[in-house]
């Protein structure tokens, strides 16, 4: 790893790049308050978070990101549109690898602008692939939209499509999930007996949980309407299964992507959009015959993503995390915003990795 104060110099030099954009720089603070910002984040964040707990502020964490903290600073006294752009560390335990650092810099670019949300996707990756220079990274593009339409057609009820929602940033338990209401996995024994007892509470178990009476009884009714559920139909399984798996060049990808939708119409829009970006894109010089897109990526991320997603990765040193990533956070800005939002959209780079990569390490 580059030592600190040259991290911190390519990060100054990043962050120039991105003040030559247009962004103002904002500065925040490294201490913040993790009771109203930490779920935001989603699962993996949550449990990877430095949180500490102060007696007159209440539990405080150590920063895993900027962009929550700037939406939050925008949406309370931004004016429109504005561009920011930020250097600084962030913090995040890491508990499988103890290569991977658990506190680094990162240099970002925000906007937050209504005019014209694509163009500003295309904005952002290109910006960032610039302050990237030479080094050789591949790009990998997303469209959590599009996922999102897709669970949101089912024809299923709202609390399935409710669980699958929450899932799709835990591709295991979605699977399972989805496994469960197509009837493709059985009903686990210990669910069936529970739903069959004429009373769950006879045979005197002692009620010793954290959850009271009424929320166990709530919970057992809610599973009593799901399984009186019809199961998702196979057709639409595996719908969505062939939309997962859409992995190719991007220009293939939407080609692909037409196809599903013909059956498919809840995401005829979310593909339009794409079909757009792509435009987009090309318009800013990307060459989008080149770039990858796979309907998958983003899953494990930031939670707060609901649109295009993007991550440029070293060649060839699949040890290394993403160098720059980013996307789109719309409903991010709705939760923050007191009734108001807008259209957001940003990525990061890692100055330590950039310079990491250039020393060939
Ligand atoms: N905050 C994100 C990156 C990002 C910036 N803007 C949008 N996304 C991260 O730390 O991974």
């Amino acid at each position: 790893m580059p030592e600190k104060a040259r991290v911190r110099a390519e990060a100054a030099r990043l962050r120039a790049l991105f003040e030559a954009e247009g962004a103002q720089g904002f500065e925040t603070s490294i201490l913040q308050p993790a009771e109203v910002l930490l779920d935001l984040y989603g699962e993996d964040i949550r449990a990877r978070a430095y949180v500490t707990s102060d007696a007159l502020r209440g539990e405080q964490m150590l920063r895993p990101d900027f962009t929550v903290p700037v939406v939050q600073a925008h949406m309370a006294y931004g004016a429109e549109p504005a561009r920011y752009t930020y250097a600084g560390e962030v913090f995040r335990r890491q508990e499988d690898d103890p290569d991977r650092e658990n506190e680094f810099m990162q240099v970002g670019y925000e906007v937050f602008d209504r005019e014209n949300p694509i163009d500003s996707d295309a904005e952002v990756f290109s910006v960032i692939q610039s302050a990237l220079g030479g080094a050789r990274l591949r790009a990998a593009t997303g469209d959590i939209g599009i996922l999102m339409a897709a669970v949101a057609g089912l024809q299923t009820t709202d609390a399935r499509k409710k669980a699958l929602r929450r899932h799709i940033w835990h591709p295991r338990r979605f699977r399972a999930l989805l496994d469960r209401y197509s009837g493709r996995s059985p009903v686990p024994a210990a669910r069936k007996a529970l739903l069959a007892a004429a009373d769950p509470f006879a045979g005197g178990a002692p009620e010793i949980g954290l959850r009271s009476r009424a929320e166990v009884e709530a919970r057992i009714e809610a599973l009593k309407a799901d399984a009186a559920a019809a199961p998702i139909s196979e057709r639409e399984v595996k719908l969505l299964d062939a939309l997962l798996q859409v992995r190719e060049t991007l220009p293939n990808a939407l080609e692909h992507l037409r196809d599903i939708a013909v059956d498919m119409p809840a995401i005829g829009k979310a593909v339009d959009r794409l079909a757009r970006r792509m435009k987009a894109l090309e318009k800013r010089g990307i060459d989008v015959a080149a770039l990858d897109f796979e309907a998958s990526y983003g899953r494990t991320s930031m939670e707060y993503y609901d649109g295009f997603v993007f991550g440029f990765y070293a060649e060839g040193r699949p040890d290394l995390p993403a160098v720059a990533t980013g996307g789109r956070y719309d409903a991010l800005t709705r939760v923050l915003g007191q009734g108001r939002e807008i259209p957001a959209v940003g990525g990061v780079v890692r100055p330590g990795l950039l310079l990491q990569l250039e020393a060939g390490q």
